[in-house]
C-alpha cells in the first residue's frame, strides 16, 4: 500500500489522485456513454431515504449502516474478509438498515467486484463507498445496482456538489453527503442535501474524535436525515451518537473485526433505543 501521507497535499488529495487514475483505466474499457446506457438498464434503486428516515425516534433503535471495509489508510489491513457477500448477509441478518461497500482500491483494498458480490446476496439498500469526483462514477454506481453514492463535500466544489446530487436523484438514487466542518454543513444545506453525514474522522489528517459529532450536530438543518460516521468501537458509542440525535450510524472497523457482526448490530441497535 501507498503510505498515508504524500509529500504534497492532504491524504484526501492523494487518495483522489489515485481514484482519478484508476477511473481513467475503467473509462478506456467502458466509455462514459456506454456506462450511461448500462445505468439505464438496471432495475430501479431501492429507497434508501425510506430505510433511514425516522431513525432518531425508532423504538427499535437507530439505523446502522454496516460497512464492508478490508483496509483503511489510517490502520492498514483491517480484516481478511474471505467473502464480502457472507459478511453482508450477516449484516442484513442483524438488521442493518443499509450496507456500505468500499470500492476504492489503493487505500481501502475495495473493488466493484466486492460490491457486485454483496449486491448479488442482499436486498438492503447499498452504498457504493468511493471518492466521487466525476459523474462517471455515479452512472457506474447505478450500473452496478447501487442505491446510494457518497458525496464528500471536502472533495467537491459547489457546482460539482449541486450537479452530482442532482444526477444522483435523476438516476433514482440517494446520496450520503459527507461533511466534517460547519462550513461543509452549510454547503450541504445550500444544495438541500436530504441525507447528511458528519464524519468524525478528518479525511485530511485521518484523526478521529467521536465528540466531533455532538459538537456539530446542532448545525444540521432539521429536515435532514442525520448520519454519524466513524469511530464506533462499542455499543455505547452508538448510544452516544443516538442520544445526540443521529438517525443512522455508519460503522466499519468494529464490525469487520467482530467475530459475530450480526449480533454486534443487534447490540448496537438495542443500546441506542430511545
Ligand atoms: O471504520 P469506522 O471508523 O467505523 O468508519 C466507517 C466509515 O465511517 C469510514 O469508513 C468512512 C467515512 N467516510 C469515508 C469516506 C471514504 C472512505 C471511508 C470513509
Amino acid at each position: 500500500m501507498i503510505p498515508a501521507h504524500s509529500s504534497t497535499g492532504t491524504v484526501l488529495d492523494s487518495i483522489i489522485e489515485g481514484v482519478i487514475e484508476d477511473m481513467g483505466a475503467r473509462k478506456a474499457t467502458t466509455s462514459p456513454s456506454r456506462m450511461q446506457q448500462l445505468a439505464a438498464e438496471v432495475s430501479p434503486a431501492r429507497d434508501a431515504h425510506a430505510a433511514l428516515v425516522g431513525g432518531r425516534d425508532n423504538p427499535a433503535g437507530v439505523g446502522i449502516i454496516a460497512e464492508v471495509k478490508r483496509a483503511s489508510p489510517s490502520v492498514g489491513p483491517l480484516s481478511n474478509i474471505e467473502s464480502p457477500a457472507e459478511l453482508a448477509a450477516q449484516y442484513a441478518a442483524g438488521g442493518a438498515a443499509a450496507i456500505s461497500v468500499l470500492t476504492e482500491q489503493r487505500r481501502f483494498n475495495g473493488s466493484l467486484a466486492d460490491f457486485d458480490a454483496v449486491r448479488a446476496r442482499v436486498d438492503v439498500p447499498l452504498l457504493r463507498k468511493d471518492f466521487t469526483v466525476d459523474e462517471y462514477q455515479i452512472y457506474e454506481a447505478r450500473a452496478h445496482d447501487a442505491d446510494i453514492v457518497l458525496l464528500i463535500v471536502a472533495a467537491l466544489d459547489d457546482a460539482q456538489l449541486r450537479d452530482y446530487l442532482a444526477l444522483t436523484h435523476e438516476l433514482g438514487m440517494n446520496a450520503l453527503v459527507e461533511t466534517h466542518t460547519v462550513e461543509e454543513i452549510e454547503r450541504a444545506a445550500a444544495v438541500e442535501a436530504p441525507i447528511v453525514g458528519i464524519n468524525v474522522r478528518n479525511l485530511k489528517t485521518l484523526e478521529v474524535d467521536t465528540s466531533h459529532y455532538g459538537t456539530l450536530a446542532d448545525q444540521l438543518p432539521d429536515a435532514v436525515i442525520r448520519v454519524a460516521e466513524s469511530g464506533v468501537k462499542e455499543a455505547q458509542d452508538v448510544a452516544m451518537y443516538a442520544a445526540q440525535g443521529a438517525d443512522a450510524v455508519l460503522v466499519g472497523e468494529a464490525l469487520v473485526r467482530h467475530g459475530e457482526p450480526s449480533q454486534a448490530i443487534t447490540d448496537f441497535r438495542q443500546a441506542s433505543r430511545p
